[in-house]
C-alpha cells in the first residue's frame, strides 16, 4: 500500500504526559505536511493548536484519558471544553469498571451523553481491548452502534497492549455498518498499518508512522544527493 494512502488514515498522535508545546506544534506541522487525517493531542493544547493550524488540519483530542474512570459529567464537560477550544474529533475512554460489572445501561448512557455533547463532531470510543474478553468486546460493539458513535477505537496506547488484527476483525464482524474502526497503540511498521486498513480499520492512531515515512524520505534525499 502506498505510504501516502496510509498517511491519509492516520491520526498522528502525541499523548505522552511530558509532551511540550514545541513537540505538539511539530506534530501538527507534520500531520499537515504528510496529509494525515488529524493530529491527536492532549486537551490542554487544543486551543493553542487550533490557533496555530486554523482550518488547515483536523484536531483530535482525548477525553477521560487514559483510564476512563472520570464521571460522565466530567467527560461531558471535557468534551464541551475541547470543542470550544477547537477540537474536531473526540476520542473518549469508556468506564472499564462498569464493563466488568456489566452495568451496560450506565455504559450506554455515558456514550449517549458524550455523543450529544459532541454537537455533530466525530466521536471515537476507546474500549481498551487488551483488558476485555471476547464477550465484553462484542457487547461493546453493539452498544457503540446503538449509541450512534462514529468509531470504535481499540486502545489508548497506555495500557498492557495495543491494536491487534484479531480485535479489528472481531469489531468488523459485530459493529453496525455505519460505525468505523480506529486501530491504535503499538503500530510500528508500514506493514502493520497497511494490514489494519485492509482488515477494515478506517483510522490508525499512531505516534510512529509519520516518523517512519519522514525518515524514509530523508534517507532517499540523502542517497539522491550523493
Ligand atoms: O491513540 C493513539 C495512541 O496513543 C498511539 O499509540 P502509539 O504511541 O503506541 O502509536
Amino acid at each position: 500500500m502506498d505510504p501516502k494512502q496510509i498517511l491519509r488514515h492516520c491520526d498522528h498522535t502525541l499523548l505522552r504526559p511530558t509532551a511540550t508545546w514545541p513537540e505538539i506544534r511539530q506534530v501538527c506541522d507534520d500531520a499537515l505536511a504528510f496529509g494525515c487525517a488529524s493530529a491527536c493531542i492532549p486537551p490542554a493544547y487544543i486551543r493553542q493548536a487550533a490557533g496555530h493550524v486554523g482550518n488547515e488540519l483536523k484536531l483530535c483530542t482525548v477525553i477521560g484519558f487514559p483510564n476512563g474512570s472520570s464521571t460522565t459529567a466530567v467527560k461531558v464537560f471535557e468534551t464541551e471544553d475541547a470543542i470550544r477550544g477547537g477540537a474536531d474529533e473526540i476520542d473518549m475512554v469508556i468506564n472499564l469498571g462498569w464493563v466488568k460489572e456489566e452495568r451496560w445501561d450506565d455504559v450506554l448512557g455515558e456514550l449517549r451523553a458524550v455523543k450529544a455533547s459532541c454537537q455533530g463532531r466525530i466521536l471515537k470510543v476507546i474500549v481498551e481491548a487488551c483488558l476485555l474478553d471476547r464477550t465484553e468486546k462484542i457487547r461493546l460493539c453493539r452498544l457503540i452502534t446503538e449509541a450512534g458513535a462514529d468509531y470504535i477505537k481499540t486502545s489508548t496506547g497506555f495500557s498492557t497492549g495495543g491494536a491487534t488484527r484479531e480485535d479489528v476483525a472481531l469489531f468488523r464482524a459485530h459493529i453496525g455498518p455505519e460505525v468505523k474502526i480506529k486501530a491504535a497503540g503499538g503500530i510500528r511498521t508500514l506493514e502493520d498499518a497497511a494490514d489494519f486498513l485492509l482488515l477494515g480499520a478506517d483510522r490508525l492512531g499512531t505516534s510512529a508512522i509519520v516518523s517512519l515515512v519522514k525518515a524514509a524520505e530523508e534517507g532517499k534525499q540523502t542517497t539522491a544527493d550523493l
